[in-house]
């Protein structure tokens, strides 16, 4: 039986590639109001899931619902003009002469580059009102290749956020971010997290310093298996995080936010003791 409050309903589901699992038996249920953390470490599986999620790939076996669609028998563009995504290969297909405001108010039209198209007023007076949620609306004329890997950033998250998803999807936002633009990202995804009317949303990362407070669940991942899931304050504990990346870590929580390192004298001991 599908549940039907489930935004993402996982049941089972595994991902191969030729003698690879890229991941296996994934049982995994994220609601409307919830907001989901998924982390670990290089090759843990992490963006096949968020794949998973955003329809681009299909489960080899088990079953995969979508905001009630079920994978596999259902039209995939229409089911992902109600997804927000923000990747960094969607970084990549965006043409570099392209201006910050037309890549928002072009995700309404499900389309890259095309930016002679005319848009609506009021198309361009959201995404300018995104922009500025973001803390970028002063980029909005700037050329996409002009702009910082931060600043692009953002200008993806307000692009995913312009069609009113009902899931957003946002993978590594904080990569290669300076330590002053990551706590501004955080900071503003924190923000979004908050906001009761925001979309249900999935943040992948590496980094326990990289959750903004607001987030309510964490999936921990390895080897495309899941070593804890649930809400936030119960999964991430050292003995997960430790499961999670191999070896003693070190959790400290200052606030709302996380930070983590290996334990003092785990090297000399041998890393997985
Ligand atoms: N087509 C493929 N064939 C074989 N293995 C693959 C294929 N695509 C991905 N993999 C492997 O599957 C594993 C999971 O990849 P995935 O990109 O989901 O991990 P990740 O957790 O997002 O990693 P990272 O943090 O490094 O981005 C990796 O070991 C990757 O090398």
């Amino acid at each position: 039986m599908e549940n039907e409050d489930l935004v993402i309903d996982m049941r089972g589901v595994s991902v191969r590639r030729g003698q690879a699992t890229l991941v296996g038996g994934v049982e995994w249920g994220v609601e409307l109001d919830e907001r989901w953390v998924v982390l670990g470490p290089n090759g843990a599986g992490k963006t096949t899931l968020l794949r998973l999620a955003s329809a681009e790939v299909h489960p080899s076996e088990g079953e995969l619902t979508v905001l009630g669609e079920r994978i596999g028998r259902t039209d995939v563009f229409e089911l992902r003009t109600r997804i927000g995504l923000c990747t960094n290969a969607l970084m990549g297909r965006v043409p570099r002469d392209e201006k910050a405001v037309d890549v928002v108010v072009s995700a309404g039209y499900a389309i890259m580059g095309r930016w002679r198209e005319h848009y609506d007023r009021l198309d361009t007076g959201r995404a300018r009102e995104l922009l500025g949620t973001l803390g970028v609306e002063h980029l909005a004329e700037r050329e996409f290749g002009t702009l910082s890997d931060g600043e692009r950033k953002r200008v993806l998250i307000a692009r995913a956020l312009m069609t009113d998803p009902e899931l957003l999807l946002l993978d590594e936002p904080a990569s290669g971010l300076d330590l002053g633009a990551r706590e501004d990202l955080v900071a503003r995804l924190s923000e979004l997290a908050l906001d009761p009317d925001a979309p249900a949303s999935v943040l992948v990362t590496h980094h326990v310093e990289e959750i903004p407070p607001g987030f309510t669940h964490a999936l921990l991942l390895r080897e495309g298996a899941i070593v804890a899931q649930g809400l936030l304050d119960d999964v991430l504990t050292e003995d997960n995080l430790a499961k999670t990346f191999d070896q003693p870590l070190e959790l400290q929580r200052a606030g709302d936010r996380y930070f983590a390192r290996r334990k003092a004298g785990a090297a000399e001991a041998g890393a997985t003791e």
